[in-house]
């Protein structure tokens, strides 16, 4: 009995321990993920270490680098006193000096009004790379200031008399960074400030030719993509004016529509009041004769009588002339490419001007399109004058007998009276060689009002003979057209509907108005 009891007071305190032992695992197992968030913590501080680097290089310091120039301006000047102060400045100071109509191209461009002037581009040296050019002048300042650094810094607290040479103050050097700074943008290119190269060779061997669709099935392709994107807006209308009578909520309705898909109000009153007239007058039985009153009236607020032909032929033994105008961003030089894609497969010569001269990339990607479908393109240094490139371009068309010399122009807006000596100057002086035939102005679809406003600004500025509506495939109000068309008095004659190559087609009223009401 006693082993007995004993043997079960053993087994007892045998379970009694491993059971406590067990708890204690669990406890430990359970907290060990709370132990582990310090460990995620400390990874997260980690990327602040990413920071590290940063503090501990000098850079800092140099924030302030007016200070410690003015330290020691006896041992600086016996190291390298120009340096330092340069090496920050030296990228701004002389690409200014270099390409002053980079900051101001206006400002320069009077003098450069004459043909001749233009020339100069060429000269300029050829062989440094856009990228080469880049305005990370504050990389090259860095290991300059490395070598400076300790003994700034040990200097900075020890001379303060040294206010004296504080005569470069912060305040000058707030580009050192070489980053645009803020309220300037509208002079600024959208992707960099590059600078600095001269290529003016034309690359007149494209290596690789694309082969281009045919424009007839293309055309069927891009409607369908229209139709896809408008069909909400007709059946919006349809559903509305199919219903029977309509009531002045339901009129209101209409005009809603009309007005979201950016027709505007003057518009919309036109096609609303014509719709009434209309619909009174002949009477609205089925869905489909409501869809046809529609279509009628919207087709004839689109003003079908215009001349939509792009004016890209040659005539008079000169090839023909276009420019293409507009802001930022909008497609110009998307939309250069893929015209003179069109123009090509149409069997025509074709030369590029790349007389966007304001954004580095611009001449790169209009030099890419030209290679691709056999295109030389004309291009001089970033900043140079844009006129220059645009009479060169011209002039070397005339002599090569090219069909057709396309001219993508740069897209500022940062001030009217710039736009306007700018772009009428590269008119001006491209018409010394030969004829404009056609001023295109691209406007982006997408963004609505806004482009009205740029066209009534641009053609206050050039005679715009025509409109291109690209984007059209990134929105549903491509109302814009109605808009631009009836405040101009200048016929939409081109529509982009997509960044690929061949995403270019006509503006046909008719073909457009059919999209829209799907
Ligand atoms: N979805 C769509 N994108 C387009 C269309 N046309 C141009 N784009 C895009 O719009 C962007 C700007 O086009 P760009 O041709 O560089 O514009 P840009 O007017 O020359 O610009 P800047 O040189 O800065 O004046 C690019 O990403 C193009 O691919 C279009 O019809 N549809």
């Amino acid at each position: 009995m006693i082993w007995i009891v004993v043997v079960v007071a053993a087994l007892l305190a045998v379970a009694l321990v491993t059971g406590v032992v067990l708890s204690r695992k669990r406890r430990i197992s359970l907290a060990e993920p709370e132990e582990d968030k310090p460990a995620v913590k400390g990874y997260q501080a980690g990327s602040g270490v990413t920071f590290a680097p940063r503090t501990t290089e000098p850079k800092p310091a140099d924030t302030k680098p007016a200070e410690p120039v003015e330290r020691e301006p006896a041992e600086r000047k016996a190291a390298e006193p120009a340096e330092r102060e340069p090496a920050d400045r030296e990228p701004v100071e002389a690409e200014r000096a270099a390409e002053p109509t980079a900051a101001e191209p206006t400002a320069a461009e009077p003098t450069a009004a004459e043909p001749t002037a233009a020339e100069p581009t060429a000269a300029e040296p050829a062989a440094v790379e856009p990228t080469a050019a880049e305005p990370t002048g504050a990389s090259p300042a860095r290991p300059v200031d490395e070598a400076p650094t300790p003994p700034l810094d040990t200097a900075t607290p020890t001379t303060p008399s040294d206010t004296a040479p504080v005569e470069h103050p912060v305040a000058d050097r707030t580009e050192v960074d070489g980053q645009p700074g803020v309220g300037d943008d509208a002079s600024v290119p959208r992707d960099s400030v590059k600078r600095g190269f001269v290529d003016v060779d034309l690359p007149v061997e494209a290596s690789e030719i694309e082969e281009i669709e045919p424009t007839a099935g293309r055309l069927e392709r891009l409607r369908g993509k229209l139709s896809r994107s408008r069909s909400a807006f007709g059946q919006g209308l349809l559903g509305l004016l199919g219903a029977g009578d309509l009531d002045e909520d339901s009129w209101t309705d209409v005009e809603d529509t009309l007005l979201l898909a950016d027709l505007g109000a003057a518009v919309t009153d036109q096609v609303v009041t014509n719709l009434r007239e209309r619909i009174a007058s002949r009477g609205v039985r089925t869905s489909d004769d409501a869809r046809a009153l529609l279509r009628e009236v919207l087709i004839e607020a689109l003003h079908p009588e215009l001349d939509r032909n792009v004016h890209a032929l040659p005539h008079s033994g000169k090839p023909a002339v276009v420019l293409v105008v507009g802001v930022n961003g909008v497609g110009k030089t998307t939309t250069t490419g893929k015209l003179a894609r069109v123009l090509v497969a149409d069997g025509r010569t074709v030369l590029l001007g790349a007389a966007d001269t304001f954004r580095a990339a611009a001449a790169d990607q209009l030099e890419t399109w030209g290679s691709r479908v056999g295109a030389a393109t004309v291009r001089g240094a970033e900043g140079a004058d844009p006129a220059s490139v645009a009479f060169e371009a011209v002039k070397q068309g005339v002599a090569k007998g090219v069909d057709t010399v396309l001219v993508d122009t740069a897209g500022r807006l940062h001030t009217k009276t710039g736009l306007m000596d700018e772009l009428g100057k590269v008119k001006r002086v491209v018409e010394k060689q030969a004829e404009v035939d056609e001023v295109l102005l691209v406007l982006d679809a997408t963004t609505g009002q806004n482009g009205l406003t740029q066209a009534r600004v641009f053609a206050d500025v050039v005679d715009v003979t025509g409109i291109v509506l690209t984007k059209l495939d990134g929105t549903a109000k491509g109302g814009i057209v109605f808009q631009v068309q009836r405040e101009l008095g200048v016929p939409v004659k081109l529509v982009g509907l997509g960044e690929g190559a061949d995403h270019l087609a006509p503006f046909e009223p008719a073909a457009f108005v059919d999209a829209l009401l799907g």
